[in-house]
């Protein structure tokens, strides 16, 4: 279990990061989202114990990062996949890992093959590698020492559309089996396929958080109407919050039938009436920032 209680970060007057809450359990993958310099990677840092919070705290299984005997068998963390020494072999470093945590060598030839990198891969030193290469390192040195929970700093970042896609796969297996996952990204796409949990930052502040499919449920109704003035009207009579989408129909703040008896009453003939889905937790999340910050994280 993450817990993070009340976190924030000032650099100077800056808040990096400001009362930030959440938690993630086993069994979940939470997709922690936010444009950039919203405050991911200082508040996975702090959880890492890598940066000190001005206020609040961050704990695994109730025991703040540096507390952990052998952190990495508990967990393990990817926050920057070109922190790895250059001149070292993919091998030598997950080698050098093992015998740090007392690990069985096998770990290394394990955790290799879990990330798809090859002998030849493993052979060749860090700075011949591509960045999606430097990723797959990553995931093997978080999951060298078979931890329960991960913390996973943009792990798609450099990675091709069949790796995002393996990634996924690799994570969703790590919850389904019990553990943890905290996943940061920039982009609501790369994380909604995978994740349970949403944590939205945006400024440094959480914006919007809970269980995915209860967030896509609450993004409202894509309603199109064959008079798009009178279901104005309609909508502004019922007292509906209703938001117009770029390709002219609308997200409306309440339910399918709701707004198909409103529309009925009017006699008002509807092309399209279905749950906003993906599309209105963009819309959601624009709505509830109302700032320049998160709307990259949704396009
Ligand atoms: N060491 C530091 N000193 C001063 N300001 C910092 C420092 N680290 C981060 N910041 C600032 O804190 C804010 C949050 O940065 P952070 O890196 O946590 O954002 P992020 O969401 O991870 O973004 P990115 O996706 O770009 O990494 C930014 O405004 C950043 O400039």
């Amino acid at each position: 279990m993450i817990s993070v209680d009340h976190l924030s970060k000032r650099y100077g007057a800056h808040p990096a990061v400001n009362d930030v809450s959440f938690t993630c359990g086993p069994g979940t993958v939470t997709g922690f989202l936010g444009p950039n310099g919203a405050g991911k990677s200082t508040t996975m840092r702090m959880i890492c114990g890598l940066t000190a919070p001005t206020s609040g705290t961050a704990t695994i299984d109730g025991r703040p990062y540096q507390r952990l005997a052998n952190p990495g068998r508990r967990i393990g963390v990817l926050l920057d996949a070109s922190a790895q020494h250059a001149g070292r072999t993919g091998r030598e470093i997950l080698t050098l890992a093992a015998m740090t945590q007392g690990l069985d060598r096998r770990r290394v030839d394990e955790s290799l093959d879990r990330v798809g990198l090859n002998n030849t891969a493993a052979k060749r030193r860090v700075k011949a590698y591509s960045l999606g290469m430097r990723q797959r390192l990553g995931l093997a040195y978080a999951l060298l020492g078979d931890p329960g929970i991960l913390i996973l700093d943009e792990p798609a970042n450099g990675l091709d559309p069949e790796g995002i896609f393996w990634m996924r796969g690799l994570l969703r297996d790590f919850a389904d089996r019990g553990g943890t996952v905290l996943l940061s990204s920039h982009l609501l796409r790369e994380v909604e396929a995978v994740a349970d949990r949403l944590v939205v930052i945006g400024g440094g502040r959480v914006v919007a958080q809970g269980d995915k499919d209860e967030l896509l449920a609450a993004s409202g109704t894509v309603v199109r109407a064959l008079d798009m003035a009178g279901l104005d009207a309609v909508l502004t009579r019922a007292g509906l919050t209703a938001v117009t989408s770029a390709d002219g129909s609308v997200v409306v703040q309440a339910d399918a039938e709701t707004i198909g008896r409103a529309a009925a009453q009017a006699a008002l003939v509807l092309l399209e009436l279905r749950p906003a889905g993906s599309g209105g937790l963009e819309q959601m999340f624009l709505t509830l920032t109302a700032g320049d910050s998160v709307k990259e994280a949704v396009r």
